[in-house]
């Protein structure tokens, strides 16, 4: 599936720090050293509601992870999913009467066209779950092979008891996972399991929904597997770091790092980050209640998605907060400041600035911290200062535009 078409990435004239971000299996900061390539997974949309600040702010989080990596020296290779056929897309379809594969389609692009204008940097591979499903059955027969699949009523579930590492990536206990697995996709009392846990990783077909033929027989594939199938297919195994928001550290990332691990028999991530939750209206902002904004309506009312972005950028990456029209209003004063302190012939020396922004960037994606150096650097200045000891004609202006465009 294509992607979506990159900014450029500015060189920066220093190499940056190594990066440590926050893993949640280990509750830590981690720092990550890839060997070769930084490898990461990022889990994508299901193409509805697309792209609202919760998303927006997720996807702005791991761009910063992948500049961050990239001002490190290090290569990056993204790959990202988008859940093109799943339960509550078919429900959405199906509540609104459109076509799924027109609504997956349509959210999709529309998913694409905030990206670029958010600047945020494509993946290198980005996979459908249909497009996936050659991938998907084979990793779903490498699991029978295992022994850890068996059939309810011509469904296929995975035995998570057979990773023995089930558990770690969210480090929640079984009573807790029960009792949010059924919000979160799950069917834990559904007769004939033989865990409540175990997840669907094949759904024979239903009468009037989706199905493909295969050697697993007439259906569609589970959640879960679609994106270890995805990420072991185009990134092997074990990655440096699986990403999303963090209502997927269960059931989500805790079963597909088990699928992986049982068929590869290794640890499936180094590191498993999660971004906060972004809410609105007093409560997380999310598809099935409604309280949405969109980055795409906030563009048509005329928002400068620059500005969209560094509202996103001013809250820490993991925090959970409330999205509030004064933080667009907020970020839309502070965006005007840098642009004219970057239009200076001359400006405040930017040596020290270079470095605390990726000093920061590098500390668990500290973008706060970030902002806080660039602003600083813009008072001191000015929108029209020629202080003495100004950097040359090109160099602050420069460097720091090329910082705010790394950023
Ligand atoms: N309110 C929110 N705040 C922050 N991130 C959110 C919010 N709602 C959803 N997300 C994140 O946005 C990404 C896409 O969410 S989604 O559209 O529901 N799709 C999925 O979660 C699956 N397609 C992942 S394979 C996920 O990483 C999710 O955690
Ligand atoms: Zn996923």
């Amino acid at each position: 599936m294509r992607a979506w078409t990159s900014p450029d990435v500015p060189h920066l004239p220093v190499t940056g720090p190594a990066v440590r971000v926050h893993d949640s299996a280990s509750d830590a900061a981690v720092e990550v050293v890839p060997e070769g390539p930084a490898r990461i997974y990022v889990c994508g949309i299901t193409p509805y509601d697309a792209t609202h600040l919760g998303h927006a702010a997720t996807y702005v989080a791991f761009d910063l992870l992948n500049r961050a990596w990239r001002s490190a020296g290090h290569e990056v290779r993204y790959v990202q999913n988008v859940t093109d056929v799943d339960d509550p897309l078919l429900e959405r379809a199906n509540a609104t009467g459109e076509n799924w594969e027109e609504l997956a389609e349509s959210q999709t692009q529309l998913f694409r066209t905030d990206m670029e204008a958010l600047r945020v940097l494509a993946p290198d591979e980005f996979v459908g779950a249909v497009e996936a499903i050659p991938l998907i059955v084979p990793m779903v027969q490498r699991l029978q092979e295992a022994g850890a699949v068996y059939a309810v009523d011509g469904d296929l579930y995975f035995s998570v008891t057979a990773d023995p590492a089930f558990g770690e990536v969210s480090g929640w206990d079984p009573e807790t996972m029960l009792r949010v697995y059924p919000e979160r996709g799950g069917d834990p009392e559904r007769p004939g399991k033989k865990d409540p846990l175990d997840c669907l990783v094949w759904q024979a077909e239903r009468p009037g929904e989706p199905a493909w033929d295969t050697e697993l027989g007439r259906g569609r594939p589970g959640w879960h597997v679609e994106c270890s199938a995805i990420a072991r297919e185009h990134l092997g195994t074990t990655i440096d770091v699986q990403g999303g928001g963090s209502d997927l550290v269960f059931p989500h990332h805790e079963m597909s790092a088990a699928e992986a691990q049982v068929a590869d028999e290794r640890p499936f991530a180094r590191a498993y980050v999660h971004a906060g939750m972004v809410a609105l209206d007093g409560e997380k902002m999310s598809k099935s209640k409604g309280n949405l904004e969109l980055v795409s309506r906030l563009r048509q009312q005329g928002a400068d998605p620059m500005a969209i972005r560094l509202a996103l950028l001013a809250h820490h990456y993991r925090g959970d907060w409330e999205w509030t029209r004064g933080d667009l209003d907020a970020a839309e004063t502070l965006l005007a400041s840098l642009r004219a302190a970057v239009a200076q012939p001359a400006g405040a020396p930017t040596d020290d600035v270079v470095r605390d922004v990726l000093a920061a960037l590098a500390d668990d994606l500290d973008a706060p911290r970030a902002l806080e150096v660039l602003r600083a650097w813009a008072e001191r200045t000015g929108a029209g200062s020629q202080g003495p000891g100004g950097e040359s004609e090109a160099g602050a202006g420069d460097v720091v535009r090329r910082l705010a465009d790394a950023a």
